[in-house]
């Protein structure tokens, strides 16, 4: 009799785990599919034109960002009411890099995102570790840890942020992560936050965005138009929160197009901020109405 409840019992909460890690990787998707989708974006891909990018465009983003969810899901279940340790941060990168490989196969050999699944998959585990229950800033917390881990299996190659780093002593997306998502946690969900309450989503969503770019160190520009790149951004960004509207952020778009800059890496922040904030939205609201508790670590896995 109690081998069968034993049995049963095992049987839920591997139910209970698949459930929370296909959610985790249905939200990281959700959240690129968001982040691409937001118009006007400023040299980015979006419904308006395909910013800074002739190799870019909207299909080609959604498909690369639905074929990660495997890549999310796998990341989510390996670190599933787990530390980090040396081996899992090994095994988070080489899901990573059969996820680029997947990633470069959709977009025939095109960097999409990359730097996402980076950062995003470092969220999946942090919310994976927790059973689903985390709170803010300890996501960008936990996330950190397991970045700050040596993978030795990393493969030695030359990359665009890699050159930036080598020529202007620049940190990038690995010092991003392993600083506990700084421009997250200080600009961008801050930022998305108090906008929500006040603005429309999508003025909140592009305010987010400018407050991103005008602050971090994208890789991304400085590589396409070196520092000068990077600070006309930065100060266009910000100048555009100051005086904020439709026109001039179109105008902001053709500015960037006409420089053939791209803030990449803060359209993965972007999307790593709903990412984190959807998450945290629904968490509360399931412990809020106790529709389902899946959600709250320890406690019962039923539906209510
Ligand atoms: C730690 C890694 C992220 C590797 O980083 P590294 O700096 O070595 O490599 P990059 O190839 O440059 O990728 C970094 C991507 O991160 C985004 N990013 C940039 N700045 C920041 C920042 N400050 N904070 C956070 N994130 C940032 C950015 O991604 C977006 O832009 C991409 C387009 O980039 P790129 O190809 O350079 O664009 P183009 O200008 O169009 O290129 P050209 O055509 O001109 O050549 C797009 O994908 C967005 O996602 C950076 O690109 C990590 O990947 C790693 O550890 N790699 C090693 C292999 C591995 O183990 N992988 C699995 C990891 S789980
Ligand atoms: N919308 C977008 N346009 C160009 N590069 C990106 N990298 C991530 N999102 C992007």
């Amino acid at each position: 009799m109690s081998l069968l409840r034993n049995l049963k019992a095992g049987k839920e909460r591997i139910e209970v785990r698949q459930k929370i890690c296909k959610e985790i990787a249905d939200e990281a998707v959700a959240a690129l599919l968001e982040e691409v989708e937001l118009t006007p974006k400023p040299g980015l891909v979006d419904m308006r034109n395909n910013g800074s990018h002739l190799d870019l465009n909207i299909p080609m983003m959604r498909e690369s960002a639905i074929c990660l969810h495997d890549t999310f899901y796998k990341m989510a279940d390996l670190h599933y009411d787990k530390s980090p340790t040396v081996l899992l941060r090994e095994q988070f990168g080489a899901i990573g890099r059969i996820g680029e490989k997947r990633m470069y196969a959709v977009t025939n050999g095109v960097n999409t995102h990359k730097g996402a699944i980076w950062s995003i998959g470092l969220l999946c585990t942090a919310i994976a570790r927790r059973k689903g229950d985390i709170s803010f800033p300890q996501v960008l917390d936990d996330a950190a840890e397991l970045a700050k881990l040596t993978d030795r299996l990393i493969p030695v190659q030359q990359t665009n942020g890699g050159n930036v780093k080598k020529k202007y002593g620049m940190p990038g997306a690995r010092e991003e992560a392993q600083s506990g998502f700084p421009h997250i946690k200080n600009f961008s969900y801050p930022t998305y936050k108090k906008m929500r309450e006040t603005r429309t989503s999508t003025v909140a969503k592009l305010l987010t965005l400018l407050a991103l770019v005008s602050n971090l160190n994208d890789t991304c520009l400085a590589h396409r138009g070196g520092l000068e790149a990077l600070d006309y951004a930065q100060k266009e960004a910000g100048k555009a929160i100051q005086n904020f509207s439709d026109e001039a952020l179109f105008r902001l778009d053709d500015e960037f197009i006409k420089r053939w800059i791209s803030p990449g890496g803060s359209a993965d922040l972007l999307a790593a901020t709903f990412f984190i904030s959807n998450w945290i939205s629904k968490n509360q609201r399931s412990v809020r109405y106790g529709e389902v508790d899946l959600y709250i670590s320890g406690k019962s896995t039923h539906s209510t």
